[in-house]
């Protein structure tokens, strides 16, 4: 690890706790505030936990309300000194430069920054480094639209009056607050930090309390590749002390938030007192739908590839997604069939330390996610539902944060594990006799955030689709799922150049694509008059 510490190292090999063991601590880093290291104001840390372990493995700095006073007062400073020369009113084309030096960084440091995470989360290595490539690939995209935003600058608007000119601008926001969750640390960061930046804002970012490690390298990088000092400050800390203050902050011209919906609510209610805009990335309970045309005895390799998807939809990443399919709906006639084979592939998946070559489901985050999820299984028991696999702690486990891949059936749309997010790798399973029927159930649910229909009638979709407004077959009747995301065979592909966000309960404001460079832009309008003439509404005093 390179780039300035706050102090010596305070990890050791001992620290990592069971697994391969590993060379790498990691330095002790302090607040990233004004282009450097600092100590919070109260002088607080908070231990980091390794949940594949439980072994306390280093500790972050507890930033409080002080912080992020300084914080923010620096994002300001950044944004306007110089009158935004070195940044905000910079081509796009200067940022574009250190995202892609941030970019470079990131590739060059991927194993080790892979490793931190793993070690900070229990996500598997091999999630981990597959998001630490989204991360570097999500800076350079957002560069090269930093550079296409130059040329879009000064686009005229066409008016229908010839004394009057008019063109706009796309300026920076201001001051953004960057409030993000545990389940991707730093890809969730990313996703905010990249197209703030490349929009001219400056910011201050305050990353989960849970894994923060990987969002404070960030921090080492930014000091690496020179970026001016005070555009991006990094506060870690908890919810209500950091999060807080930062959302309510007078001086924070926007909120970019993903996480809980409570939460949610929260920063919205603080923002509100300011008319400050946010935008709100938060959770889900998206239906998955598997119709009778993907039949075992039709195709074999088209049935496995179902049963795939479904399971990466609720296991990946421990089901520790916004987006995850977690309400399996499954068409009456395949059912049995689809559910044997599903069993099957959950028994097959390999639990293990997420160091661990070919771990496929590595430690929720907490000890607190973990009994939530726990609680959410027991409960569905005792409302009357079928634990069909899993539910417990894998037995050759005995520490960490582990649960078995669980699929819950006899489920009904009262019950508590088909209305919440359990953010777990737990699906619950119910059947349906005809499309309307599916698509009812899909959206019955307060959240918005994805959809996924797994079928098979594509070519008849495409037909139908050249020759009219089907409303009939099955692909076609996406139409009528309530998500901001579908998907068709799949579920969970995510690409930097798609827009992504929800609608309902699962927030507003897309992310992602060029509407995530929208999130941190204003648009104004320039409009000259440019006639000769006087403009004539009032009459001039007979004495001029
Ligand atoms: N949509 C998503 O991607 C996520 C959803 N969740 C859901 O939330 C549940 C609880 O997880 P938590 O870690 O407690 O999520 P959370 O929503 O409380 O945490 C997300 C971020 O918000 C911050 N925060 C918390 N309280 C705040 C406040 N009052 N003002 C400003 N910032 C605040 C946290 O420190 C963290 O950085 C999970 O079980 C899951 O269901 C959690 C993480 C991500
Ligand atoms: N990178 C992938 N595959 N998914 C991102 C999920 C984002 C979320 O949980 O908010
Ligand atoms: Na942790």
């Amino acid at each position: 690890m390179q780039g300035g510490g706050g102090g010596g190292s305070s990890s050791s090999r001992a620290l990592l706790g069971s697994g391969p063991s590993i060379a790498s601590p990691w330095p002790r880093r302090g607040l990233f505030i004004g282009g450097g290291w600092r100590e919070p104001a109260l002088g607080r840390r908070l231990p980091v936990v390794n949940p594949a372990t439980e072994a306390t493995i280093g500790d972050i700095p507890a930033a409080t309300a002080e912080d992020v006073e300084i914080a923010v007062a620096a994002a300001r400073d950044a944004f306007s000194s110089d009158g935004g020369r070195h940044w905000s009113r910079a081509p796009g084309a200067v940022r574009a430069k250190f995202l892609r030096a941030i970019a470079a960084k990131i590739n060059d440091r991927k194993s080790d920054l892979a490793l931190l995470e793993t070690l900070d989360s229990g996500k598997l290595l091999d999630e981990t480094n597959a998001d630490m490539e989204d991360v570097a690939a999500c800076f350079e995209y957002y560069a090269d639209l930093a550079e296409a935003l130059d040329e879009k600058q000064r686009s005229p608007i066409s008016l229908p009056m010839e004394n009057f000119k008019s063109h706009i601008l796309k300026e920076p926001i201001g001051v953004v607050g960057l409030i993000t969750p545990w389940n991707y640390p730093l890809l969730m960061a990313t996703w905010k930090v990249a197209p703030s930046l490349a929009a001219g804002c400056t910011a201050v970012l305050k990353p989960s309390e849970l894994a923060s490690l990987t969002c404070l390298e960030l921090g080492a990088i930014c000091i690496e590749v020179g970026l001016p000092p005070r555009v991006l400050n990094i506060i870690t800390g908890l919810g209500t002390e950091a999060g807080a203050p930062l959302s309510s902050h007078p001086h924070v011209d926007k909120v970019a938030f993903t996480g809980s919906t409570e939460t949610g609510k929260r920063i919205m209610t603080a923002a509100a007192q300011m008319v400050k805009p946010v935008s709100l990335e938060l959770g889900g309970k998206s239906p998955l739908i598997v119709f009778d045309d993907v039949d075992i005895d039709k195709g074999l390799s088209e049935f496995k590839s179902a049963v795939e998807w479904a399971m990466f939809g609720i296991f990946a990443n421990a089901g520790q997604v916004c987006s995850a399919t977690s309400r399996l709906l499954l068409h009456e006639k395949i059912a049995k069939q689809f559910l044997d084979r599903l069993v099957a592939w959950a028994k097959n998946i390999k639990i293990s330390d997420p160091l661990e070559e070919g771990c496929r489901l590595g430690s929720v985050v907490s000890e607190g996610q973990y009994e939530k999820i726990k609680k959410f299984i027991s409960t569905a028991r005792s409302e009357g539902a079928t634990i069909l696999y899993g539910g417990a702690r894998p037995q050759h486990l005995r520490r960490g944060f582990f649960i078995e891949p669980t699929i819950i059936t006899d489920v009904s749309t009262s019950m508590q594990i088909w209305r919440e997010e359990v953010f777990g790798p737990v699906i619950c399973v119910k059947e349906f006799r005809t499309e309307s029927e599916a698509v009812e159930l899909a959206n019955d649910t307060h959240y918005g955030l994805a959809g996924a229909v797994i079928a098979n009638d594509q070519e008849r979709c495409e037909r139908c689709r050249r020759i009219s407004s089907c409303n009939t077959c099955k692909i076609c009747r996406l139409q009528a799922l309530h998500s901001g995301i579908v998907w068709i065979n799949c579920s969970q592909p995510t690409f930097v150049q798609a827009p992504w966000g929800g609608n309902k309960r699962s927030g507003f404001g897309l992310e992602l694509g060029e509407w995530g460079l929208g999130n941190y832009l204003t648009v104004k309008q320039v409009t000259k008059y440019c006639s000769d003439e006087p403009w004539g509404w009032y009459q001039s005093p007979s004495k001029l």
